[in-house]
């Protein structure tokens, strides 16, 4: 199943628990705007290469669309477009102030140089800059793209707006960047996580972790659950996978990590086969790698009936890591404000939205009777068919 048809039958599944008009419902999956470009760039050595890019913005009814942008060589319409209807019912249920969108180049960014990347951004800025705005759309990183790449869309889409640091979150903080942006999704999956365990008279000191994806995401979670007690005792990365059941040294990994770009080689454990981390034996799996790992055909059935035999409880994406995009809307709003917070203000407004966020989904579980994943879809379909229906679309 793709990740469209996947995203989609949650969405129908939701639709119908909350006895939403049909005409409604079919009117909610439909993206507000498609785009789609050629971004045309020399490279160094002077010839000339094409990148498709997109931007879906898929939903506008609670604020303006929000989302990343992302530079992978498999990029492609249909999953941008399932992407940016996630981060629709995703921003909804972090009730923040947004619709959702996402984006991408196809492209492998490893294989270009920073003057290309640069290069290829300004490009695809010139091509959407009219599409994108601090009430509009506003883009951040994704999978393959940084601070930087946000600083070159920032710099390329101010030479035609005038100064617009609020267009992009997710900026060098030098440029009205926010505090602990970097560390957010992490995190957030660190506050979802502890909600869900306290649920069952639990904390995260003495858990059993294992992470997959040594990212941002992967590395922050596994940072700050060592922190906090917890033992992250195997992580995998796209290089190899690393496992240790008397805890991993994170502070080591990371400067292993960072200097033979991956974890592979990695002394602090034994090696093993990263496929089999998903079903390594431990008390909570942090799947922070790509998409779609756990969602895709076989490896779907395989993993979903493990797991539920064991009694396993799922906890959704667009909760576990809605902290990025919540500490987003602190940037923007701080942007708006022209006034910075310090990241203990920031931390702490993350956890207040995380565990609202957590309450609210178990909320809808309990009054819809359902798991934690549709309790998740239904709070964020149904707050944006509200504002929907509040607005008058049938006007
Ligand atoms: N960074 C953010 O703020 C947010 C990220 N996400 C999602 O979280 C996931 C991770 O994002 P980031 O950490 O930002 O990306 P990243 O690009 O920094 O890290 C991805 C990690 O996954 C690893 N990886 C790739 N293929 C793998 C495989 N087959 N097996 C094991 N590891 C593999 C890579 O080696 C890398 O360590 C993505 O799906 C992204 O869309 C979602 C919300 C916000
Ligand atoms: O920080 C943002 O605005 C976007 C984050 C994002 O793309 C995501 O949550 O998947």
């Amino acid at each position: 199943m793709n990740a469209l048809a996947a995203t989609s039958r949650n969405f129908k599944q939701a639709a119908k628990l909350l006895g939403l008009d049909s005409k409604l419902e079919k009117s909610l999956l439909i993206p507000f705007r498609e785009i789609k470009v050629e971004c045309t760039i020399p490279k160094d050595d002077g010839t000339l290469a094409s990148y498709v890019g997109f931007r879906v913005q898929h939903d506008n009814a609670r604020g303006p669309m929000k989302g990343g942008i992302r530079y992978h060589h498999e990029v492609d319409p249909d999953e941008v477009n399932a992407l940016a209807q996630l981060m629709t019912w995703k921003t909804a249920v972090a009730n923040i102030p947004y619709g959702g969108a996402k984006g991408g180049i196809g492209c492998s960014p490893g294989d270009l140089s920073i003057s290309e990347l640069e290069r290829l951004t300004r490009v695809f800025t010139q091509k959407i800059h009219d599409l994108i705005g601090i009430h509009t759309d506003v883009p951040a990183p994704d999978m393959g793209t940084n601070a930087q790449t946000m600083a070159w869309i920032l710099d390329e889409y101010s030479k035609f707006h005038g100064y617009s640091p609020a267009v992009v979150t997710g900026k060098p903080v030098d440029l009205g960047g926010s505090l602990g942006r970097d560390a957010a999704t992490g995190r957030g999956v660190l506050f979802a996580t502890e909600a869900l365990l306290a649920e069952h008279g639990k904390g995260i000191a003495g858990q059993r972790f294992v992470i997959q994806g040594f990212g941002n995401v992967g590395s922050w979670a596994a940072q700050l659950i060592t922190e906090a007690g917890g033992k992250v005792i195997a992580i995998s990365d796209v290089t190899g996978a690393v496992k240790n059941s008397n805890g991993i040294d994170i502070a080591k990994l990371m400067k292993h990590s960072a200097e033979n770009r991956g974890i592979k080689g990695f002394d602090g454990g034994d090696a093993v086969d990263p496929t089999s981390l998903l079903t390594e034996e431990c008390d909570v799996l942090i799947p922070a790698a790509l998409g779609g790992v756990i969602n895709n055909g076989e490896m779907h059935m395989f993993v979903v009936q493990i797991l539920a035999k064991k009694g396993v409880l799922i906890l959704p994406d667009i909760l576990a890591n809605s902290g990025g995009v919540t500490v987003s809307y602190f940037e923007w709003v701080q942007n708006i404000q022209g006034f910075m917070w310090d990241e203990e203000k920031v931390n702490r407004e993350l956890k207040t939205y995380m565990t609202r966020a957590f309450r609210d989904t178990k909320e809808m579980c309990r009054s819809h009777h359902c798991d934690l994943r549709m309790g998740a879809f239904t709070l964020g379909v149904n707050r944006v068919a509200r504002a929907t229906v509040l607005r008058g679309w049938e006007a």
